[in-house]
This record gives structure tokens, sequence and C-alpha cells, in this order.
């Protein structure tokens, strides 16, 4: 089935990559359109009613939350015809969104609680740290036991939650790293580095880090133009 769909949000947010790396890596035709968040336009939050992004726009309507949209994009153009990003036995498939789930909620919805401090300037309290800190420590180890770098995050083929991953085990390091002066995926034991820069080979990861940079220089420029 083919749907035109829509990618909607900014190319510097982590959930919006990893919605367009599986749109890329899958092989379905869309269109990006710019939405900032917390818009407060009723056109805005009928799509997504916490104006976070991303959301999509499809033949049926709205849809918001990364991973429901992944799960939409695989029903909706499975295998043969679209490359496969989950397995085919429910149980394995299983095991890569319980995956996803980790990264998504354990991890990065951890570290995001450090973001004002390490990415925009603002400043996070001692209590803050202290707790992202020791739910970070405690939820890489359990990370540790579901990821397998075998070389792909979820064992021997390329799966969505390498989409998940790639996006942002780099943000949980360096703002572990920025705020609490210590990269606490790395000091877990969890070789993040290594596993960015072979994910980060493939053409389509490529083209989303790209249309980040893009991004990312133009508001650095905005910025300094005050
Ligand atoms: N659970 C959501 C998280 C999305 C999310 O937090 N997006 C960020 C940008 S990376 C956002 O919209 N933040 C603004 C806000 O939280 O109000 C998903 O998976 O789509």
């Amino acid at each position: 089935m083919t749907t035109p769909i829509t990618l909607c949000g900014f190319s510097l947010s982590n959930y919006y990559n990893k919605v367009k790396f599986v749109l890329l890596e899958k092989g379905i035709p869309f269109t990006e359109e710019t939405v900032m968040t917390h818009s407060h336009e009723e056109a805005v939050l009928d799509c997504t009613p916490l104006g976070k992004v991303p959301f999509i726009r499809t033949p049926q309507g709205a849809l918001c939350e990364s991973q429901v949209i992944v799960d939409y994009l695989e029903a909706t153009h499975p295998a043969p015809d679209y490359p496969a990003l989950i397995p085919a036995d429910p149980y394995q498939a299983a095991k890569v969104r319980e995956l996803v789930q980790f990264i998504d909620l354990h991890l990065e919805l951890v570290a995001r609680e450090l973001y004002p401090q390490a990415f925009f300037g603002g400043q996070v309290s001692e209590g803050t740290q202290k707790r992202a800190r020791k739910l970070l420590t405690a939820n890489i180890e359990g990370f540790k036991r579901l990821a397998r770098f075998a070389p792909y995050v979820a064992g021997d083929s390329f799966t969505m939650a390498d989409c998940a991953a790639w996006v942002s085990l780099p943000l949980v390091a360096q703002a572990s790293k920025l705020v609490l002066g210590e990269d606490l995926l790395a000091a877990g034991g969890v070789d993040w580095k290594s596993y960015a820069k072979f994910i980060g080979e493939r053409p389509h990861a490529q083209k989303v880090a790209a249309d980040r940079k893009v991004d990312q220089e133009r508001i650095a420029a905005l910025r300094a133009q005050g």
C-alpha cells in the first residue's frame, strides 16, 4: 500500500529523526512539514494534543507518538514489498519493541530532564540532577541486559530499535556528560560511540544527520544575528 505521508516536526528533534529514519529505510515516500513545539494552534493540537513532535498526516488523519507512527508505517508497508524493520515472529517482534520502549522511556525520557541545561542554556536543580543520575545509572544496567549490539542493537539484523537507539543514545551520553560531568552510558560500559558510528555509515542515517546539521547551522546563524 502506498500512502502519501507528511512528517511534521523539525530535524533537531530525535523523535522526528527516529520516524524519518524509518521512513527512509523502508523506502516510503513522504514529505516534510516544519512544525515547532509548544504550538497553541487548534489545528496542531488536533494532530498532537500535547503539542509534541513528531506527528504524521495520513489520508485517514493525523497520528502522534513516534512509536505508534513507526508501528503504523510497518503495518501499512509490510514485507516483502518493503524492508521489514521488525522480525515476523511475534515474540521476537515484541523483544524489539521492548528494547525501543526501554530506550525511549527509561533512558531518553530520564535524560531529557537534563536537556534544559545541557542544550538550551537553562539550569536544572541539584535534586533533578541527583534523580536523573540515580535513575540513569540503574536503567543503563537494565538496558545492557536487553541490548545485544551484535552488531545491531537488537541482534544480527537492522530493526526499528536501531532507529530509536541511533537518535537517542548520543543525547543520553551528551546530556549526562554536560550536566553531570560524566557520560553515564560510557561509564556503564555501553560503547555507544562505536555503535553510533556503525549505524551512521548507513546512507539514510547520513541523510538524517545532514538535514539535522543544516537546521543546526540555520538556528546558530539566527542566534548570531540576535
Ligand atoms: N513520546 C513522544 C515524545 C516526543 C517528544 O518529546 N518530542 C519533543 C521534541 S524531540 C517535543 O515535542 N518536546 C516539546 C514538549 O515536550 O513540549 C514520541 O515518542 O513522539
